[in-house]
């Protein structure tokens, strides 16, 4: 497998507290993965890295074929590079349609000329089409984000993303707050997105995990603790006293 992101031996302290701790490993360029563990263990510390929203004290994080480093990179050139983040809550534009809303994404600036240039098109039309498609929302095209459900809500912000067309999609606690039978969708569609491309899942819902049916990187205290499916990592005694047991 190809690392399409490669951390390396990363870590980062706050005010003396060591939120990441060495921590390393990889993601290939088409994979699923679930990243689990403890309140603290280091998740959110590590996605805010990954889009270049906090700063490792050291260590490396690398992306691509030609192995670019993040690390000089801002967020804005992190998210034009590929990596869209998807937050646990929606920021959808409340009193725009749906289809204004990905209409808005397709315009999200990638480059300053693009942005003076663009203007809707058939093309953005038959486009948003398209995106309302990959995350099921065809039929609610029409109607105000603000009156979606909160599963809506979170496939629209992901159609959103996917208008950037990212290579890797980070995606945090999607199954909060859903009924089951959004939740049911949502693996489905995060299973379908990982077909073509990374997607990576911060999630404490193990029902939600284990309907993923990928591997899982458990981390504790800032650094991986076990990695492999998830009938793997939830046989680790290490696993079970530091997060499953309790
Ligand atoms: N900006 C910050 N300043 C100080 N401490 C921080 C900061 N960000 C994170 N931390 C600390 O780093 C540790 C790791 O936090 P992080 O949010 O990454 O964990 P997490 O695995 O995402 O937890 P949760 O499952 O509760 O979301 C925590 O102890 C947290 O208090």
């Amino acid at each position: 497998m190809t690392a399409l992101l490669e951390v390396n031996g990363i870590s980062k302290t706050f005010d003396g507290f060591r939120a990441i701790n060495n921590l390393s490993f990889n993601i290939g360029a088409v994979e699923l993965r679930a990243v689990i563990g403890p309140n603290g263990a280091g998740k959110t510390t590590f996605m805010d890295i990954v889009t270049g929203k906090t700063r490792p004290d050291s260590g490396q994080v690398l992306w691509g074929e030609r192995s670019q480093s993040l690390l000089k990179l801002s967020e804005a050139q992190i998210a034009r590079a590929g990596i869209g983040r998807k937050f646990q809550r929606p920021t959808v534009f409340e009193d725009q349609t749906a289809a204004e809303n990905l209409t808005m994404a397709l315009k999200a600036p990638r480059g300053p000329f693009r942005v003076m240039r663009w203007k809707p098109s058939k093309d953005s039309a038959a486009r948003v089409a398209e995106l309302a498609g990959e995350v099921g929302l065809v039929q609610r095209l029409d109607h105000k984000a603000g009156e979606l459900s909160h599963g809506q809500k979170q496939w629209l912000e992901i159609g959103m993303l996917l208008a950037q067309e990212p290579r890797l999609l980070l995606v945090d606690e999607p199954a909060a707050g859903m009924t089951l039978a959004e939740r049911e969708q949502t693996t489905t569609l995060l299973r379908r997105l990982a077909e073509t491309r990374a997607v990576v899942v911060v999630e404490h819902d193990m029902d939600f995990v284990r309907r993923l049916n990928c591997k899982v990187t458990v981390l504790h205290q800032g650094a991986v603790l076990a990695e492999g499916s998830l009938d793997h990592v939830s046989a680790n005694p290490e696993v079970i006293e530091v997060y499953l047991g309790r």
